[in-house]
């Protein structure tokens, strides 16, 4: 059967490529909307309302705005705005953290936010083995490719060639920081620092934990075999060896491919430990997440047509 998929923003920059993922799927038949009707709430509102499957790729007012137009039993939702992840009723869309079959049999699924993909999928599993207290005052830094802010963040990159960093979230309270703490387990907030580089596309997201200094924490070695036991079935993840000398660097490519997977690494000792998941904002943290939701919802295997690895 062929399930008929309702991208809603479709000419945005999540929306394109998961029309681009879907594209030449035989399981899936797309529907977008013209660009003259793409606004309009009539032809928005049959659509979702006609369709299997409605992903939203809007802002985080036009997603909650396509859930209230949606008046049937039957259209499943994948909103990969910020609006519903830690909102009830949702299931957030993280197969290897979730379970594939909650996500499979969810009616409702939040795509997971770009930097929390990489936070969650190193620390939860950490946490839950307790190798890690939740009660640490963990902080994250990260660097995202500039389309992780859309097209808007795109055109003042593309058209102001002198920025090569730009640090935000400056007041603290990015939007990301509830799902991360939800997700996870934490007892307090973390001290996330996101900074945009001027890279089209791509994420790394570092947790340094000193742990030495924390009771109860395990070292670098211990963490390592913990995440990648966790993760040795999950085929959009890879974790890297931890081999007795670490890489001289770690590069993130002006040139990178869109790329679904995630790849985790950890470096340190018994002191200090370098938690580092680098990924594609597009991909894993985007798009790339959205289809792998979509695919287990159609009951097909979760990998199903991403993007090959980079
Ligand atoms: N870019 C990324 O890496 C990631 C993005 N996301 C999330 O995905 C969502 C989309 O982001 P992104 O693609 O980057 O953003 P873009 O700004 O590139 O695209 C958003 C699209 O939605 C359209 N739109 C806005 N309002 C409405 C409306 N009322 N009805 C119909 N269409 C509308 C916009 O049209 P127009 O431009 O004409 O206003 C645009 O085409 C956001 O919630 C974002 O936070 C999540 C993870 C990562
Ligand atoms: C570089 C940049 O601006 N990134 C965006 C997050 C992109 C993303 O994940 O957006 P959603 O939370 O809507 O999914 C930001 O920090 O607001």
């Amino acid at each position: 059967m062929t399930l008929s998929v309702f991208v809603d923003g479709a000419a945005g920059t999540t929306g394109l490529e998961i029309r681009q993922r879907l594209a030449s799927r035989k399981e899936f038949s797309l529907v977008v909307l013209s660009d003259e009707n793409r606004k309009d709430l009539a032809a928005r509102q049959d659509a979702l309302n006609a369709s299997d499957v409605a992903i939203l790729c809007l802002p985080d007012d036009a997603a909650r705005e396509a859930v209230a137009m949606i008046d049937n039993q039957t259209t499943r939702v994948i909103d990969a705005s910020t609006a519903h992840r830690v909102a009830d009723g949702w299931t957030y869309g993280f197969p290897e953290l979730i379970g594939q079959d909650t996500v499979a049999n969810a009616k409702r699924v939040s795509n997971p936010g770009c930097y929390p993909t990489g936070f969650l999928a190193l620390l939860t599993p950490l946490l839950r083995a307790n190798l890690l207290p939740a009660s640490w005052p963990y902080s994250v830094h990260a660097i995202s490719g500039y389309s992780g802010g859309g097209n808007a963040l795109i055109d003042r990159f593309e058209s102001d060639h002198s920025i090569a960093w730009r640090g935000y979230g400056l007041a603290l309270g990015h939007k990301h920081v509830p799902e991360m703490q939800q997700y996870s387990g934490l007892d307090h907030a973390p001290n996330f620092a996101p900074a945009v580089v001027d890279a089209h596309r791509g994420m790394v997201v570092e947790i340094p934990v000193p742990v030495g200094a924390i009771e109860g924490a395990a070292d670098a070695k211990a963490l390592h075999t913990v995440l990648s036991d966790f993760y040795a079935d999950a085929p959009l993840v890879q974790v890297a060896d931890f081999g007795d000398a670490p890489p001289s660097e770690l590069l993130l490519r002006k040139d990178a491919r869109p790329w679904d997977g995630l790849s985790l690494h950890v470096f340190g000792d018994a002191h200090n430990v370098r938690l580092i998941a680098r990924l594609d904002n597009l991909g894993k943290g985007a798009s790339g997440a959205a289809v792998q939701s979509l695919n287990l919802m159609a009951g097909l295997p979760e990998q199903t047509g991403l993007t090959p690895s980079a």
